[in-house]
């Protein structure tokens, strides 16, 4: 049985820690994200001691939530700032998906403190950045992203997309890469490629069961690494996979590459386009022009009926863009071939079908507008 988001924050109220209160009056919650297959939140701590102390918490909740659902992946990572000095982010970190068994990070140390830049910065060879965010997590950003970057590659675009979700990094799977790394000379990281795509995520980085949380200048540093330590090549344009929100990534990437534009994914219900909207306001804080909005799990065309269901509602998306005097930039219906394409690393972009095909009118689309 699935277990609600609200039912994750009870069970994690009963829980207590060190020196009175528990996990949530404490304010120690971070990230949590709910949805029919995962459970995932970061524990952060003020400080490595006290993150070391809160490790029997952590295996509390893990024991707890693993208990109440049997369906749902219980992912959880605990952190602490970094220091303000030293080379190494303070990570006292567990699970997380995407990295392969037994294989070793590239030698590269990434996470360190990042260098001097008078402003954000272009990516050498790239012509042009564009971040994929969304307000809300579990609407489909990951997914859009790396089917966006293989229809974009069918049309004879050179693409690269850079998974820096640190929260879950979804990209080796959803392209295939999953048991492959990155190779590095210490210098400079050899990307990967598969369906066309020229491929790097934070996820390749770690060790494995490892999910690494930067904060602040850590994490700084290590996106700047990500773009200019990679062998991008030459790309005419870089999708940027961003964790949902409006948290450190999309301000270290806005302040450290000149970002073309942003696209905002939303699901068509009310309580995703008020994210979505916290997401647009980032932007515009940040100065990056919002290109537009995609509604992503819009129509539900039933295989066996050909009934047309909108089981998250239609259009929301549209009516947002159309009052907020944005660009909308298309639907992808809601399908079970794209998730099971998603989880079997050939996106359903790379095929034929009314999916591929709404995959290929967004890219068109872009493309058409100068965008990619
Ligand atoms: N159009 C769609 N039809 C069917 N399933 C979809 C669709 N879009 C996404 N999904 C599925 O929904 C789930 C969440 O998608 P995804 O991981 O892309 O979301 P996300 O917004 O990137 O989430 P997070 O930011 O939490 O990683 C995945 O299992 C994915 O396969």
């Amino acid at each position: 049985m699935a277990i609600s988001r609200e039912r994750v924050l009870e069970e994690l109220a009963r829980i207590a820690v060190p020196g009175g209160g528990n996990l949530v009056s404490d304010d120690l919650l971070r990230a949590l994200h709910v949805d029919a297959e995962t459970i995932r939140f970061v524990i952060e701590a003020p400080d490595a001691v006290v993150a070391r102390a809160l490790a029997p918490v952590e295996a509390e909740a893990q024991h707890r939530l693993s208990a109440l659902t049997g369906d749902q992946k219980v992912q959880i990572v605990m952190t602490a700032p970094a220091a303000p000095r030293g080379p190494a982010p303070q990570v006292v970190a567990r699970s997380g998906e995407g990295v392969p068994a037994g294989a070793e990070p590239p030698s590269l140390k990434i996470g360190r403190h990042p260098t001097p830049q008078a402003g954000p910065a272009p990516v050498s060879g790239v012509a042009r950045i564009l971040a994929i965010g969304s307000g809300k997590g579990g609407v489909g950003k990951s997914t859009l992203t790396s089917n966006l970057a293989v229809a974009l590659a069918r049309q004879g675009r050179r693409v690269g997309l850079l998974d820096a979700d640190i929260y879950g990094p979804s990209q080796p799977r959803m392209l295939g890469l999953t048991g492959q790394r990155p190779v590095s000379d210490g210098q400079m990281i050899e990307p990967l490629h598969a369906h066309g795509v020229t491929v790097m995520s934070l996820g390749l980085m770690m060790k494995e069961g490892e999910a690494v949380v930067w904060r602040g200048p850590m994490l700084m540093g290590a996106l700047q690494q990500m773009l200019n330590q990679v062998k991008w090549g030459e790309l005419d344009v870089l999708l940027v996979d961003l964790p949902p929100g409006t948290g450190d990534v999309q301000l270290s990437l806005c302040q450290k590459a000149q970002v073309s534009g942003a696209i905002i994914v939303s699901t068509p219900q009310d309580v995703a386009l008020i994210d979505a909207r916290r997401a647009i306001d980032m932007f515009d804080k940040l100065k990056t022009p919002v290109l537009g909005l995609v509604e992503n799990m819009t129509t539900y065309i039933c295989p066996n009926c050909g009934h047309e269901a909108h089981l998250f509602g239609h259009g929301g998306v549209a009516a947002e863009a159309a009052k907020l005097g944005l660009p909308f930039l298309g639907e992808i219906p809601l399908n079970l071939d794209v998730r099971l394409a998603g989880d079997e690393g050939t996106p359903v972009a790379a095929g034929d079908g009314p999916v591929a095909q709404a995959f290929a009118r967004l890219a068109e689309r872009l493309v058409a507008g100068g965008m990619a």
